[in-house]
């Protein structure tokens, strides 16, 4: 049996001022901060231990992972750092608020941007500010690789070729692997790995700094799923995740 844990990024600038986020490279607040290091703290205390970790290339889940990892005494790990976790982009959206969004548009429609498995939120322009196509950590990318906007599928789409490629060899070849990721990157594999439908996986939310773990067969297929420390704080928080997009 092989285990995995996943942690979304603690609590973010922008979770705080409730704006949609996506490839926007926000800090962390204090409370993400807190979030990281107790997420930390309890791996610790229940015995957890990795060899590897594997993070986006986005600053809120590479802090996370670094005051986690910090809190646990294992700054030392290797980490690797892959686009390919980073958030779902999240196209024109990215910057606006999104309750604002819903009274505007209604919350319907802001369920469909958010949680849809295959409409994607309108395009940014190519040129536009917000966008990342100018930015040089992807420089080595082909243009076209960097998004103007993604649906879940199109996250599905890159995520699952990391797995496929670093995480699933890593984690077979019996290294214990930790990722720090965010909400919808998360939601991807965990939609793969679950193998969760287009139309449920639109009712599955990630809270913030909490580790969720993952118990695999020989295969990777999950046997178990649980959050780690107090399960009905986890689903309160994953509640209130999923009402953010609400007026
Ligand atoms: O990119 C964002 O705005 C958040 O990190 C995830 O947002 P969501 O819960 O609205 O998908």
């Amino acid at each position: 049996m092989y285990k995995l844990v996943l942690i979304r990024h603690g609590e973010s600038t922008w979770n705080l001022e409730n704006r949609f986020t996506g490839w926007t490279d926000v800090e962390l607040t204090d409370t993400g901060i807190a979030q990281a290091r107790a997420a930390g703290a309890l791996l610790k205390a229940e015995g957890y231990e990795f060899d590897v970790a594997y993070t986006s290339v986005l600053k809120r889940a590479i802090h996370t992972l670094n005051h986690c990892l910090d809190a646990m005494d294992r700054d030392w790990l290797p980490v690797v750092k892959d686009w390919r976790l980073n958030e779902r982009h999240y196209g024109g959206l990215q910057g606006l608020n999104k309750a604002d969004m819903a009274k505007q548009y209604g919350d319907a429609q802001v369920l469909v941007w958010r949680r849809s498995y295959d409409t994607p939120p309108p395009a940014l322009e190519a040129a536009d500010p917000r966008g990342q196509r100018q930015d040089v950590r992807y420089a080595k990318l082909p243009a076209d690789a960097v998004p103007l906007t993604e649906c879940l599928k199109d996250t599905v789409a890159r995520v699952i070729p990391a797995w496929d490629d670093a995480l699933a060899p890593a984690i077979k070849s019996g290294q214990r692997v930790l990722i720090a990721a965010h909400g919808n990157s998360i939601r991807a594999l965990i939609k793969f790995l679950d193998n969760i439908g287009d139309d449920d996986i639109v009712g599955v939310n990630i809270p913030n700094g909490i580790p969720l773990v993952y118990e695999l067969d020989a295969d990777l297929k999950p046997i178990k799923r649980y959050y780690l420390g107090d399960a009905e704080a986890a689903a309160k928080a994953a509640a209130a995740v999923a009402n953010q997009g609400k007026a």
